[in-house]
């Protein structure tokens, strides 16, 4: 192919993914200042890749394998990561705790479990209200830390391009770290003891000990006889955020040299979510360009046809592990609202990934100001989820949570009992509240119990 030529397939690539411009983008910034958009832009657009295309590709493969029932989908994270949090300390209890979810997981279903942290981009909210109110004061409301400060004062509350730019390096380093963690030895299997340690001693903790054990001795009979793998010394970990901010994916979607496809490279997984999901807005324009697996949230209100309509949209070669569904239906509608559409989607013929997000749709607010949620809710939804794929004999793939390694009290409940009151002592999220390092290692033997009986 002449270069001439090239060049204009290449334009013709990129102007296609720009239809997207075309359409209403719901939940954007109002950004004060134009050409400090464009710069970021074009700074953005000079970076290296945060993710190389083929690892998108691979995990397209592994989220195929989970949908048809043969592996596990673990997707987990900050509501909002914070460019403040993004220490090392605090990238590595979040990676221990999700291996040792994923161990539980593993150990539990006997099946591959995929790990995918809200990790590493996780830093734009779509948010209720464009504003916020405190003592009669109304500012616009925080929109993440790619977007603007929590500090609630004007200069801090007003959108700032630049940390567009910083978000991306925040990105890199975390992604950096992660990735040093999970092949550089830290993910060895005979390190499922350690990943335990430096964290408040609970029952759920105990509990994960005691399969420790087990898991070394099994381990140490496998060494016995001869058997080496970089399965036990290194694992795969890949990241994922909402695809929210399109001024940042876009400078980040690339063409891939090898296929000449376009990738947004900003992370291996992209969701779109359930404030932004309209067949005609620019979020499902925006990602029916790229090849990377992409997720799209669904709430209550989601019905078969808006199901099948996102599926025609961007998975129309149904390719396998393309697309999965994150279905977050609260508690109180999960089996009602649930197995129409599994029914539904079944009946046409397509099977996305279909994962349980069974937080957003819990959300309640104390009367003391506090977003929270109840653990025994989040519970009632994951159990509804597995009800509800058992009925319509359809596989539940995956879940999907907002966690932290720390000792956070921000969902009401747990074995730790946690109450309306307990939740201001450390209460340190800015958007949604996570379930503490406790609530998830007890949230992954309840599932890891309903996978059992899936696999016996
Ligand atoms: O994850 C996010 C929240 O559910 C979303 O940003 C909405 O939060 P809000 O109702 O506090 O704006
Ligand atoms: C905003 C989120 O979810 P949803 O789009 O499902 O409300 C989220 O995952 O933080
Ligand atoms: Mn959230």
């Amino acid at each position: 192919m002449g270069g001439q030529t090239e060049t204009a397939v290449k334009r013709d690539v990129l102007a296609e993914l720009d239809t997207y411009r075309t359409r209403e983008a719901k939940q954007q910034p109002t950004w004060p200042d134009a050409a400090a958009v464009e710069a970021a832009s074009a700074n953005l657009a000079s970076q290296p890749p945060l993710v190389f295309a083929g690892e998108a590709d691979q995990l397209k493969q592994r989220l195929a394998a989970a949908a048809r029932g043969e592996a596990f989908l673990l997707q987990g994270g900050d509501c909002a990561e914070t460019f403040e949090a993004a220490t090392a300390d605090k990238i590595r209890d979040r990676v221990k705790t999700l291996l040792q979810m994923a161990v539980v997981l593993t150990y539990g279903a006997s099946m591959p479990v995929i790990k995918l942290g809200r990790m590493a981009g996780q830093f734009a909210k779509p948010r209720s209200s464009d504003t916020e109110t405190r003592d009669g004061v109304t500012l616009p409301a925080f929109r993440g830390d790619l977007v603007n400060g929590y500090d609630f004062t004007p200069e801090s509350r007003a959108a700032d391009p630049s940390r567009l730019v910083q978000g991306y390096h925040v990105s890199a380093s975390t992604l950096n770290l992660i990735r040093a963690f999970t092949q550089g030895g830290f993910a060895d299997l005979r390190q499922v003891h350690a990943w335990n340690q430096g964290f408040v001693s609970n029952p759920a903790n105990r509990r994960y000990e005691s399969l420790a054990a087990e898991i070394d001795r099994a381990l140490k009979f496998m060494e016995a006889c001869g058997v080496e793998s970089a399965a036990l010394t290194q694992t795969e970990f890949y990241v994922s955020h909402e695809a929210l901010l399109l001024d940042y994916e876009r400078p980040l979607t690339r063409i891939d040299s090898r296929t000449g496809e376009l990738y947004d490279t900003s992370g291996h997984m992209l969701w779109i979510g359930e404030r932004t999901r309209e067949l005609d807005g620019a979020h499902v324009e925006f990602l029916s360009h790229v090849r990377n697996p992409i997720g799209v949230k669904l709430g209550p209100t989601a019905s078969v046809d808006d199901a099948m309509r996102l599926i025609d949209k961007l998975d129309p070669e149904r390719e396998p592990g393309r697309l999965t569904f994150i279905t977050r239906m609260g508690a109180g509608k999960i089996r009602e609202a649930l197995p129409p559409l599994l029914e539904g989607v079944k009946a046409a013929g397509a099977q996305p990934l279909w994962v349980t997000d069974p937080m957003h749709g819990n959300g309640i607010t104390t009367a003391t100001g506090y977003k929270t949620r109840r653990f025994d809710d989040v519970m009632d939804e994951l159990r509804g989820f597995f009800e509800a794929h058992r009925a319509a004999g359809t596989v539940p793939g995956g879940i999907h949570v907002e966690l932290t390694g720390d000792d956070v009290t921000e969902c009401l409940g747990g074995s730790e009992n946690i109450d309306e009151e307990t939740l201001a002592t450390r209460y340190e999220s800015l958007c949604d509240p996570r379930l503490n390092h406790m609530q998830s290692l007890e949230l992954a033997f309840l599932v890891a119990e309903e996978l059992k009986q899936i696999a016996h």
